[in-house]
């Protein structure tokens, strides 16, 4: 028997885009010999093998083509071309809802999603307990899955999902909708499973689980493979695609926030803007530019914990002031302000400003975050004539993603030195 669980070899999938409705009727119904549709390539001749006993993620930008090489291998797609070979039970936690009856209670989408994988009755009987208790959603099993909400609803697709044997579990996002409990529930399921030598494909936006649970990691990008080997480098490279594929979008991006462009490429650039960034001041000095830079130098929103890193801001002045003060904080996704500081508090003195100058400043330290997204805000502020004043203000202007291949507890890691005696 071979040890790949997984073969796929040169898999494309093509959409046809039509422009007009129209179109795509002529076309289905073989009523025109011109070709009245563009080709889209949502994957293009991809590769790659998964030995049993991996575990592999797949990461790479909205569109990349993940989900659709999931849904190939699980056979709810069928490939343009190219083929699929899989060796051993799968079972897939694929999009929310995929495999359930609506209209079914929890208890008997259970037996659905049992005898559609091929066990008996007498066989999910006996794994029925298991799964239960592992969804805990008490008495909502004997309520039709309607009712439920999406958090609920993984809780028991994902119960069902691991309980029925599988050799390979793939699992696509899903567990971003559970809460923190259940998906560290999940996670020591996944621990569980590679311990038994099984198999698991997983695509998440959550770089920390890549680098905490894969063996490996598959970077995709327009439907090609642009990457496969350790889980640093191919989140390494994410990184790189992120900047890059910014810099593609920048006209969406951001640039009508600001009007200071002044046509030259900005810091700020590198990174996903806030759409809804709440902004007010007076605008007397106007943050114009800003950027975090990682350990390497290089402009990027994603930074690996304990890694040295820079938040950095370009202020221009429309008025003189005499005592600016420059301020940055990080909130975590709940609004709780988690550590910033500013120029006052850290005692910087600041030459008084005239109009038309320009200061970059630089906020340097060592990311100690836990791994996980962040909010940044920026600020320039000052006391003309003993009174508070916001220059500028840009509260939740832009993310920041902290990768850590290490658990602790909390907000932040005290990295705390050990000594057993
Ligand atoms: N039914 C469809 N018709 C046309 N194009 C499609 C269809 N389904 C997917 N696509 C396209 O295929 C490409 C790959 O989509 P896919 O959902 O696999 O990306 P993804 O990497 O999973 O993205 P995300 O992270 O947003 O879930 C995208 O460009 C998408 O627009």
């Amino acid at each position: 028997m071979s040890d790949i669980a997984i073969k796929v070899d040169k898999v494309s999938k093509v959409y046809r885009l039509y422009d007009r409705q129209r179109d795509r009727l002529k076309d289905a119904l073989n009523l025109t010999k011109k070709q009245c549709y563009r080709e889209h390539f949502a994957l293009d001749k991809l590769d790659f093998e998964i030995k049993k006993g991996e575990t592999v993620g797949i990461i790479g930008t909205n569109g990349s083509g993940k989900s659709t090489i999931l849904k190939i291998i699980t056979g709810v797609l069928n490939p343009t071309d190219g083929e699929v070979t899989v060796d051993g039970r799968i079972s897939a936690l694929l999009e929310l809802g995929a495999g359930f009856n609506m209209e079914y209670t929890g208890i008997e989408n259970v037996y659905l999603n049992g005898t559609m994988i091929g066990f008996t009755k007498e066989e999910i009987d006996e794994r029925l307990q298991d799964i239960l208790d592992f969804a805990d959603i008490g008495d909502f099993v004997n309520q039709p899955v309607k009712t439920y909400s999406s958090g609920m609803f993984v809780r028991l697709a994902f119960a069902v999902a691991i309980n029925i044997d599988p050799e390979i579990l793939i699992v696509d996002e899903a567990l971003s909708v559970g809460d923190v409990f259940f998906q560290s529930k999940c996670y020591h399921k996944f621990e569980e499973f590679k311990k038994m030598g099984k198999t698991i494909l997983f695509v998440s936006h959550d770089l920390s689980s890549i680098t905490k649970y894969c063996d490996r990691a598959i970077l995709l990008n327009k439907g090609h493979k642009l990457f496969e080997g350790t889980p640093k480098e191919a989140v390494d490279m994410y990184k790189r695609v992120l900047v890059n594929q910014l810099d593609d979008d920048d006209e969406e991006n951001g640039k009508t926030l600001w009007e200071h462009d002044g046509g030259e490429t900005l810091w700020r650039s590198t990174l996903p803007i806030n759409p809804e960034v709440l902004e007010y001041g007076s605008k007397k000095a106007e943050i114009v530019d800003f950027a975090f830079v990682d350990n390497t130098g290089r402009y990027s929103n994603v930074i690996e914990k304990g890694s040295e890193m820079t938040v950095k801001m370009k202020v221009l002045f429309h008025e003189d002031i005499a005592e600016p003060i420059f301020a940055f904080s990080f909130k975590n996704l709940l609004g709780i302000e988690l550590c910033g500081t500013n120029t006052m508090f850290e005692k910087i003195e600041i030459t008084p400003k005239k109009a038309g100058d320009v200061q970059i400043i630089s906020f340097k330290q060592k990311m100690d975050l836990q791994g996980g997204e962040y909010l940044l805000s920026l600020g320039c502020t000052g006391y003309p004539h003993g009174e508070f004043t916001v220059y500028h203000r840009l509260y939740d202007v832009c993310n920041l993603t902290v990768v850590s291949t290490k658990n602790t507890v909390g907000y932040y890691d005290m990295n705390s030195e050990i000594t057993v005696e």
